[in-house]
């Protein structure tokens, strides 16, 4: 019977998608999180631990957590991983000198075994800023090309006014039932 009530559940949208944002502290997650949440700018301090929070798109429901990103917190994510089905990963595209360290820990995620089934979108943030690395120069850093056993999708924007959010939103919706 629950095993019935589950699969009727799942037909009908309402299941829920576990979503985890990662990136270096200071990237935007947050900031993304809450304009995802409700449209608008929040003012935002350094995460420690995580916020989570329901987003609804189009009837399908994400569980978003977003993960502070500090060094120190880094070696924590993994607890966060299981089930995870979408990972988000913020680049602050002004921050050239720590791009590498994003790499590390892109790739890092993609090797752990619980998330050998997760889809990666990654949101090339600060998009407003003056000499930012635009979305293209973010993907050939992170060879982005080389990825074969995750799908992925990498998408300009800026938190503090929307731009390229829902872009991103609609490439998650339509990874839905793919797999
Ligand atoms: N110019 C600009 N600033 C942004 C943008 N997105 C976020 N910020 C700013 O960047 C700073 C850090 O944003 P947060 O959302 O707190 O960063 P975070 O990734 O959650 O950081 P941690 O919680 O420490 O991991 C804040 O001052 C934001 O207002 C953007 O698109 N453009
Ligand atoms: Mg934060």
């Amino acid at each position: 019977m629950g095993l019935i009530f589950a699969k009727l559940w799942s037909l009908f949208g309402s299941q829920e998608h576990k979503v985890i944002i990662v990136g270096l502290d200071n990237a935007g997650k947050t900031t993304i999180l809450y304009q995802f949440l409700m449209n608008e700018v929040v003012h935002t301090s350094p995460t420690i631990g995580s916020n989570v929070e329901e987003i609804v798109v189009k009837n399908t429901h994400f569980l978003m957590w977003d993960i502070g990103g500090q060094e120190s917190l880094r070696s924590s994510w993994n607890t966060y991983y299981s089930n995870t089905e979408f990972i988000i990963l913020v680049v602050d595209s002004i921050d050239r000198e720590r791009l590498s360290i994003t790499k590390e820990e892109l790739y890092r995620m993609l090797a752990h075994e619980d998330l050998r089934k997760a889809a990666v979108l990654i949101f090339a943030n600060k998009q407003d800023m003056k000499g930012c690395m635009t979305a293209a120069e973010i993907s050939a850093y992170l060879t982005l090309s080389s990825i074969k056993d995750h799908p992925w999708h990498i998408q300009s924007c800026c938190a503090l006014t929307g731009e390229g959010l829902c872009q991103g939103l609609e490439w998650m919706t339509s990874r839905i039932g793919v797999r």
